[in-house]
């Protein structure tokens, strides 16, 4: 670990799933004392496909059709065996980091009409208030100084490549929309920035 690092690796050891063979590497955040995990598969080298995916408990454990997260995470896992690469797995940002209790509340604002981004607002939280220095740390104790990083979120990307991961590619993950997440997905696209391509209100398709 290098002096400014923010990952401390931890521990390595198989990782036997559904989808295949993995290795996990733990990395404790050395400012949150957040254990991260790396899923990796293969020998990833600079530009491999990496997921940077944050915990959802509702929608990982539960199948929460709130969101899209698990859905996400099965297809991350199942592509980056394919493939090869990372999926890191960032604990601390649940709720987009204001906790798995704030996010509860601000579902429970949501079932009074405020959309995903005033809930937290109203709550006094940021929108979103995760942070991704451990994550490149790792990535780079890892190897990989670039990525093509698996997410329809451009903030990340942007994350990224300011800890010092070149992201040479985004590669989109558009799966596990439904008729429930249909408006948060779409509040998604129009008041965070992310790149949905079937989303009416895409940025790219304002124009049209
Ligand atoms: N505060 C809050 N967090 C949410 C809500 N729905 C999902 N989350 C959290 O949002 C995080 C995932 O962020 P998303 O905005 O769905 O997507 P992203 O990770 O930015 O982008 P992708 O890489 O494209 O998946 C997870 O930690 C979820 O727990 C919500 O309504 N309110
Ligand atoms: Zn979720």
């Amino acid at each position: 670990m290098s002096e400014n690092s923010r990952a401390r690796f931890e521990v390595e050891t198989r990782l036997p799933t559904e989808h295949g063979e993995f290795r996990v590497r733990a990395y404790t955040d050395t400012v949150t004392g957040d254990l991260h995990l790396a899923i990796i598969s293969g020998d990833p080298k600079p530009g491999a496909l990496v997921r940077l995916h944050s915990e959802c408990l509702t929608g990982e454990a539960f199948g929460s059709l709130k969101c899209e997260c698990g859905p996400q995470l099965d297809a991350a896992l199942h592509e980056i065996h394919e493939h090869g690469g990372v999926v890191f797995y960032l604990r601390g940002h649940e709720g987009r980091g204001i906790g798995l209790l704030n996010k509860l509340r601000a579902y429970r604002l949501q079932e009074d009409g405020l959309d995903t981004v005033d809930a937290n607002l109203a709550l006094g939280l940021p929108a979103d208030a995760r942070e991704y220095a451990a994550a490149a740390s790792a990535l780079l104790d890892m190897g990989l100084t670039s990525v093509r990083l698996l997410t329809n979120n451009p903030a990340k990307s942007a994350a990224l490549t300011a800890h010092g991961v070149e992201v040479t590619e985004r590669v989109p993950l558009e799966v596990g929309r439904n008729a429930i997440n249909d408006d948060y997905m779409r509040t998604k696209a129009l008041r965070m920035g992310h790149l949905l391509s079937d989303t009416a209100g895409h940025p790219d398709r304002l124009a049209e």
